[in-house]
């Protein structure tokens, strides 16, 4: 059966259900292929069952913050029951349904190109159906977990994000391999849903290498008060699991190995282009599909050829990849009726100084715009300025003992802000307020006159102006 649409989109994740959504709200049609289940990982095995783990785990730590309230210990089977319905049992209905009300063709089965707008779907009973795209095909098929080449490492059959995050129960001993997002957050939801013996095992000098030192440093501090253990500058250099589902030992470039009842490796991610058929389009099938700021890729004859989401490879959340589809969607529609395609918002602009981010440890880490180093790295003539989170009134009110810091990285000819971080409990609320400071590029005499409400934590922006001089 041969099938034309204006778009073909594969992968039904949340990238490639908003390019679809934006296309047909553009006036095209558009048939999206989905090989697994619709809603995509961050539905099932990443954003969404993480934050359902990790909730109880910070709410608890709140708790013990709260004078005069007592945290029992967290009940973990009835976390990972609320888990189970935030991932609808990993029933995609819903999902399946809301494509339907695009309106959009779902088809299941595993997409793969076949030359210029030819999709060829390997359906799920056997078969093949042919879609032909009159206009545009988006690939949004995601990322996989990368396994290190460590011997023995893929024989012990460790967890990746997608075990983790679907977990049917707690080990007692966990080793975490990656010192990222992943590892930091499924570690802590771990250990507080009932690992015990929790060792994160990292190959640099310090947790969450990408953000700003103060706040891997506050991060490394909430994790050894808690029990967790930090190992850094280590590599992994031999894994032994003798029987299957048994305990496991990661033998280490320094120091003793470690012992546990299974393995989180959490070392990044790579693009899902495996068996998507990218040489048919003459492009490369090893790397994330390369795209200009409409989302196009580049170097395919006729302009026809979209990449939404991780599997580009520029910014790995949500999100952003929601942020690129919006705009490839219209971009799309626009070219295909022939309107102007070069509109401000018809290109993905944002994640060039720094994508917004949260990481959802305890203290939440929450960035955007560029950090110091790299404000430096790039040129700019930076000044920097930080503030203790917990001398501000509304921080203090949160508990006691809160520990946090908010650093702002400011061009100090232009008087804007290239980038702002805030680690503390509940700080991920600022970071919005902060996108919009950086992204507009508001001139800090404007910020003094938004003023903050007393006592909210939002009060630092206040303390962080003083800090520069204002
Ligand atoms: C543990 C974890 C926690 C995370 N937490 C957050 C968070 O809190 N916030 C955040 O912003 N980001 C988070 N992320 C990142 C986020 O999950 C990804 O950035 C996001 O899922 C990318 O969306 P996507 O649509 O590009 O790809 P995906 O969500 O990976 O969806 C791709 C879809 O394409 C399908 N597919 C693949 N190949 C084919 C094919 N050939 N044919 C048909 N279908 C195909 C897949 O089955 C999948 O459904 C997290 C990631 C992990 C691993
Ligand atoms: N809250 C969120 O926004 C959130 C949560 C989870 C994941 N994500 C996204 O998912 C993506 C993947 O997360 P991730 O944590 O897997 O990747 P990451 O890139 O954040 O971290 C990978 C870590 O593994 C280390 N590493 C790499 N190779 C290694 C090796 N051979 N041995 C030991 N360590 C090694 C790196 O140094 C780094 O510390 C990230 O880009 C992140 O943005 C986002």
């Amino acid at each position: 059966m041969a099938d034309e649409f204006d778009v073909i989109v594969i992968g039904a994740g949340p990238a490639g259900e908003n390019a679809a959504d934006r296309a047909v709200r553009g006036g095209l049609s558009a048939a999206v292929v989905e090989a697994e289940l619709a809603g995509g990982e961050c539905s099932y095995w990443a954003c969404v069952p993480s934050k359902a783990l990790l909730r109880p785990v910070e709410l608890a730590a709140e708790v013990r913050r709260a004078p005069g309230l007592t945290a029992g210990p967290v009940d973990a089977a009835a976390v990972l029951a609320r888990r189970d319905e935030a991932v609808s049992h990993f029933d995609d209905s819903g999902q399946v349904e809301w494509i339907g009300s695009v309106p959009a063709e779902f088809v299941r089965g595993r997409g793969r190109l076949d030359g210029p707008k030819r999709v060829l779907v390997d359906l799920p009973g056997g078969g093949t159906r042919t879609l032909t795209a009159r206009h545009a095909v988006v690939l949004a098929t995601g990322s996989r977990a990368v396994l290190p080449p460590v011997p023995g490492l893929a024989e012990a059959v460790p967890w990746t994000s997608r075990e983790v995050t679907a977990a049917k129960s707690v080990p007692g001993r966990l080793a975490v391999l990656g010192g990222g997002v992943v590892a930091c957050e499924m570690a802590q939801a771990m250990h507080g849903l009932g690992a015990r013996e929790t060792t994160v095992l990292v190959r640099g000098d310090r947790l969450l290498g990408r953000m700003e030192p103060f706040a891997s440093a506050l991060v490394a501090e909430s994790f050894a008060a808690a029990g967790i253990e930090v190992r850094t500058g280590v590599e992994a250099v031999r894994v032994e699991r003798p029987e299957p589902g048994g305990p496991v030992t990661v033998h280490l470039s320094s120091g003793p190995p470690v012992e546990a009842d299974e393995l989180l490796v959490a070392t990044g991610r790579r693009a899902a282009t495996d068996g998507l058929g990218l040489e048919t389009v003459g492009l490369p099938g090893d790397r994330p599909v390369a795209v200009d700021d409409s989302m196009r890729a580049t170097g395919v004859g006729g302009g026809w050829l979209y990449a939404v989401g991780d599997v580009n490879g520029r910014d790995l959340l949500t999100h952003m990849g929601k942020y690129q589809a919006r705009v490839c969607g219209d971009v799309i529609a626009a070219r295909a009726g022939g309107g102007p395609d070069d509109l401000p918002a018809l290109r993905a602009t944002a994640g060039g100084y720094g994508a917004p981010q949260v990481v959802f440890t305890d203290p939440q880490v929450c960035s955007v715009g560029r950090t110091e180093e790299r404000a430096r790295a790039e040129g700019f003539p930076v000044r920097a300025v930080e503030y203790d989170l917990g001398s501000v009134t509304g921080a203090y009110l949160l508990g006691d003992g809160y520990r946090g810091r908010a650093k702002a990285v400011v061009d100090d000819e232009r008087r804007v802000l290239l980038g702002v971080t805030f680690a503390g409990p509940g700080a991920a609320e600022l970071l919005h307020a902060a996108t919009i400071a950086v992204t507009a590029e508001v001139p800090l005499e404007r910020l003094w006159h938004a003023v903050p409400s007393f006592p909210t934590v939002s009060e630092v922006w206040l303390r962080l102006l003083e800090a520069y001089g204002l």
